[in-house]
């Protein structure tokens, strides 16, 4: 069996996410980062980000996010971000077939698919005078039962939200977590952070076990963490890193292992496939959650994005123009990325990996 690389090399990252996501990339069969192209991947993202003037304030821009920065900001965040998972759909099998059919959320005279569904039936819940998002309500099947759950994520069309039955768990475990442990708020997790996103993290996915996003690669464990990451990431976000917003080490916090940000990073030429696994994915063949294939497609995305992001910091310093990107951690980049994909995606050469999976 060829040597594994980096087991001797410990790297001291502050993230262990960090470390897994070296560690992977280093020994990737199917998934590399092209040296020769990642550069060209960076300058595009770079100054596409300088046109839109890209920044944390975009995110309270989404006409479905909190556009105020308060505790009910917080309880939406928690929810949307404990059931922010696994939105494709069974019935694309082939590229484009069925679309129209797949699970959608009528709200305000609009059709919504994909991450933004979940919002959109939360705050249709919201204006139909449900508490869906007060962890008291949804962690017990008195106060919120499984046929009401049932009835806030109804489809537009004839398939259902992908995994209802464990989103219901998630709410169930998670909402009894914080009423018992945290007095019934995600607040006294992050007050007991101490301004440390680290901190927080591990407070996350040491009490809530739906966000410990682990799995085991050539017999290490790695840590993805991606519903937690981006969990901390959306609440420094809404407050602009001010307030319950404010970590003094948010740059440590990684991009967000999904699906359809691998699928942008190809598109740039930041990530490439074997042709084994380009024929799997453009065959629409379903990846198990925690095999070889998914894992690299994941731990080499995370890698990506670092490198983009050291790439896009050697450029600021060497740009004298006045509109330099206010902020380049790995979260801006990776919601600049998603964003770009989720108005490109129709276009990309290979799709997304199919993994069913309640992390991401
Ligand atoms: N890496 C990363 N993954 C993200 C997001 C978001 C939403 N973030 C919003 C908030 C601020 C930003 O500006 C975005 O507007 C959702 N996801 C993941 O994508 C998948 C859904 O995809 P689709 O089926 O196409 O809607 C699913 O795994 C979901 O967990 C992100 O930002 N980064």
């Amino acid at each position: 069996m060829d040597s594994v690389i980096g087991e001797s090399e410990v790297q001291q990252y502050a993230n262990p996410v960090l470390e897994s996501a070296y560690f992977i990339s280093k020994n990737s069969k199917d998934v590399f980062i092209p040296q020769d192209s990642i550069q060209e991947a960076a300058n595009t993202i770079y100054s596409n980000m300088k046109k839109l003037k890209y920044s944390i304030s975009v995110w309270k821009q989404h006409e479905l996010h909190p556009k105020v920065a308060n505790e009910d900001a917080i309880n939406w965040i928690f929810l949307v971000d404990l059931l922010n998972f696994s939105f494709w759909s069974d019935l694309e099998k082939e590229k484009g077939s069925n679309i129209q059919e797949r699970f959608s959320i009528y709200h305000k005279d609009k059709i919504y698919t994909g991450y933004w569904s979940l919002c959109a039936a939360i705050n249709r819940a919201i204006d139909e005078g449900i508490q869906i998002t007060n962890p008291s309500v949804y962690a017990s099947s008195e106060n919120l039962s499984d046929d009401k759950i049932k009835y806030i994520f109804r489809s537009h069309t004839s398939e259902g939200i992908p995994l209802l039955q464990e989103r219901i768990n998630c709410m169930r475990e998670a909402g009894k977590i914080l009423v018992e442990k945290f007095d019934g708020s995600f607040i006294n997790c992050i007050k007991q952070s101490n301004n440390s996103a680290m901190k927080l993290l591990k407070i996350i996915t040491d009490n809530f076990e739906c966000f410990r996003d682990e799995c085991e690669f050539l017999g290490r464990k790695v840590q993805l963490y991606k519903r937690a990451q981006i969990l901390i990431a959306d609440i420094w976000a809404c407050f602009e890193g001010h307030n319950y917003g404010s970590f003094n080490d948010i740059d440590d916090i990684t991009m967000f292992a999904d699906y359809r940000v691998p699928q942008a990073l190809f598109h740039l030429g930041a990530l490439s496939y074997s042709q084994n696994l380009h024929n799997i994915l453009n065959s629409f063949t379903l990846l198990p959650n925690g095999s070889q294939l998914e894992i690299e497609i994941r731990g080499c995305s995370i890698w990506s994005v670092e490198l983009i992001k050291r790439l896009i910091q050697q450029k600021i310093k060497q740009d004298n123009t006045l509109d330099l990107i206010p902020n380049s951690n790995a979260i801006i980049l990776d919601f600049y990325i998603w964003d770009f994909a989720n108005e490109n995606k129709l276009n990309f050469k290979v799709d997304i990996h199919r993994t069913r999976s309640i992390f991401y």
